[in-house]
């Protein structure tokens, strides 16, 4: 051995940098989203900002509990927005209470009137951060999200339809008998009653879904079938917020599986809300279409082919979106 190589000192292991994420509001949708963050060992570091500082303590320490079972991370839960600091991505779920009497769109305003409010703080003391939005309206939330940032279009982007495409994909598997994974299909467009099913584009192992042959005779995709699960995924949330008051566990997982698309830098395509530049001559107004979700946040928005009435229903989505969005001097 020479005394160079004696004397040579070993390698210290770089130790990994962990992934922090924030998350605004520690409501029923905020803590669930926490809960699958950390069981799917997404990120090291959770913070829960909440301006009910008792609730975002409750919530981290409940959390923290649980560390044991899953993953290694820390959770801490706060009312000073400086529990982000240095957050690599923050998950928006804050919106207004409703008020006795307030209507729904009274209700939007102050919920845009809350994002004009938090989202300078949160770029302050986050400037690198990933902006997702999850509160509704969400599209116009994250429309004014985007402006009130200051931000590259890039950086700022809401959950948008890809709960609805698991809704769609869900019902499809039901009715088809093929697991869900195995379902191919976006819902475009608003997360609202204007949104629609990319049926052209839709398939289950290469085969159309609009030649869908169905399995021993059974789950045929007719032009009533797919009307009827188009209705049920509008509908479905109304039917969960009837029985339990609110939806979290669904919302919960795909709002943590678009995190994860972004702090793995996957380039995952997600039906998420972005602001659209001419994406089928459509422009200036945040609306979900199949997108590349990445470290940097949302990238290419895909031009799927659609067909005229496909494209119809997106343009007049985008009207739906954008006359709200102005109704609120967006
Ligand atoms: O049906 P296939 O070709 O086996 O693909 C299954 C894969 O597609 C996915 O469902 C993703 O599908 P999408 O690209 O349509 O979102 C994965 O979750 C799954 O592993």
């Amino acid at each position: 051995m020479t005394e160079a190589a004696a004397t040579t000192t070993p390698e210290v292991p770089t130790r990994r940098r962990t992934t922090n994420v924030g998350i605004v509001g520690a409501g029923a949708v905020g803590a669930t989203i926490a809960y699958a963050t950390l069981m799917r060992g997404a990120a090291q570091q959770v913070a829960l900002f909440d301006v009910n500082g008792a609730k975002a303590r409750a919530e981290a320490l409940d959390l923290s509990h649980g560390i044991q079972f899953v993953p290694m991370a820390h959770v801490e839960g706060s009312d000073d927005v400086a529990v982000l600091s240095d957050s690599d991505v923050i998950i928006f779920t804050a919106g207004a209470k409703q008020k006795p009497g307030q209507s729904r769109l009274e209700l939007a305003e102050t919920t845009i009137a809350l994002v004009r409010q938090i989202v300078p703080r949160l770029v302050e003391v986050a400037p690198d951060a990933v902006h997702i939005l999850v509160t509704n309206p969400v599209d116009v939330v994250t429309y004014a999200a985007l402006k009130a940032s200051g931000l590259p279009s890039s950086r700022v982007f809401g959950s948008g339809t890809v709960l609805d495409s698991s809704r769609l994909r869900f019902l499809l598997a039901e009715h088809t008998g093929v697991a869900v994974q195995n379902v191919h299909a976006y819902v475009a467009g608003e997360h609202g009653d204007s949104e629609l099913p990319l049926w052209s584009s839709a398939s289950i192992a290469s085969v159309p879904l609009l030649d869908w042959p169905g399995l021993d005779g059974t789950g045929l995709l007719d032009a009533e079938v797919r009307d009827r699960i188009a209705r049920d995924v509008v509908e479905s949330a109304y039917r969960v917020i009837e029985g339990k008051g609110a939806t979290n566990y669904a919302i919960g997982l795909a709002a943590s599986r678009i995190l994860e698309a972004v702090v793995y830098d996957e380039r995952r395509v997600l039906p998420v809300s972005s602001l659209l530049e001419n994406y089928h001559g459509i422009s200036d107004v945040c609306l979900s279409v199949p997108s590349l979700v990445h470290a940097d946040g949302v990238g290419d928005r895909i031009e799927v082919p659609m067909t005229d009435a496909e494209l119809d229903g997106l343009r007049r989505s985008a009207e739906a979106v954008r006359a709200t969005a102005q109704r609120f001097g967006l």
